[in-house]
């Protein structure tokens, strides 16, 4: 990852977190940009700027990031939805649909998101895409049970499927005991049917596919951060 990037990325966290009012419950998103709003909510709240803000992490991981950093959680036994998340995708368009899932977090982020009042992505300008599935691999989680079958079943869809692995060469578990599936598509074609198919079928836990759900995105870039909205 390029300093630049890195930059970027930072940026664009850096103007999500603006956002943030005191008092509000944040859904806290999963991955190497959100981690910058993650400290920067952190330093605010220690400064005393954002008094009783509450994080609701998209995954165990973020819970424990925020936890070491200071910033008090809360869960959906106490919480029925976050007033603002912000999260982090893989590939996102200029009316904020997204591909998510690159950190394997996919189910827990979209359970955050499906309960959120309102969501920012941010996101670094390279993820950028006219359509999606051009930059990256959807994501799909699929239970262990028969995994074999799901993978099957994303090939007739037109998509060469690899199962995600650790480095060690065994399977990647998500946090919820489930397997991933890469699925690379040459297109996707209509991806809101796309959507639905994978919604139906047994076996499919979550996708990647974060459609209408983002309000808005921050997006840094050489000329400086972009706001997009769904409209
Ligand atoms: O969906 C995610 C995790 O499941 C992340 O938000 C996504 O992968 C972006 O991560 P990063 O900011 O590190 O590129």
């Amino acid at each position: 990852m390029s300093d630049e990037v890195e930059r970027y990325k930072y940026e664009a966290a850096m103007a999500a977190v603006e956002a943030v009012r005191p008092g509000m419950v944040v859904g806290l998103g999963h991955g190497s940009t959100a981690i910058h709003a993650l400290r920067e909510i952190a330093r605010r709240l220690k400064h005393g700027e954002l008094h009783g803000v509450q994080g609701l992490p998209c995954s165990d991981h973020v819970a424990w990031q925020a936890h070491a950093l200071g910033i008090p959680l809360t869960t959906f036994e106490r919480t029925a939805a976050a007033d603002l998340t912000i999260d982090g995708a893989d590939e996102l368009t200029e009316f904020c649909d997204a591909i998510k899932g690159g950190g394997g977090a996919l189910l827990t982020e979209k359970i955050v998101h499906q309960n959120s009042r309102r969501i920012i992505l941010v996101a670094d300008h390279t993820k950028l895409s006219a359509r999606l599935g051009g930059r990256c691999a959807l994501p799909v989680e699929v239970a262990i049970f028969g995994w074999q079958a799901q993978r099957r079943f994303m090939e007739a869809l037109g998509a060469e499927a690899v199962l995600r692995t650790e480095d060690s060469g065994e399977p990647f578990v998500t946090e919820q005991g489930h397997y991933i599936l890469d699925c690379r598509f040459e297109s996707m074609g209509d991806i809101a049917a796309l959507s639905k198919k994978l919604d139906g079928r047994a076996g499919v836990m979550e996708h990647g596919l974060f459609l209408g759900l983002a309000h808005e995105a921050r997006v840094a870039g050489p000329e400086g951060v972009r706001t997009l909205s769904r409209g």
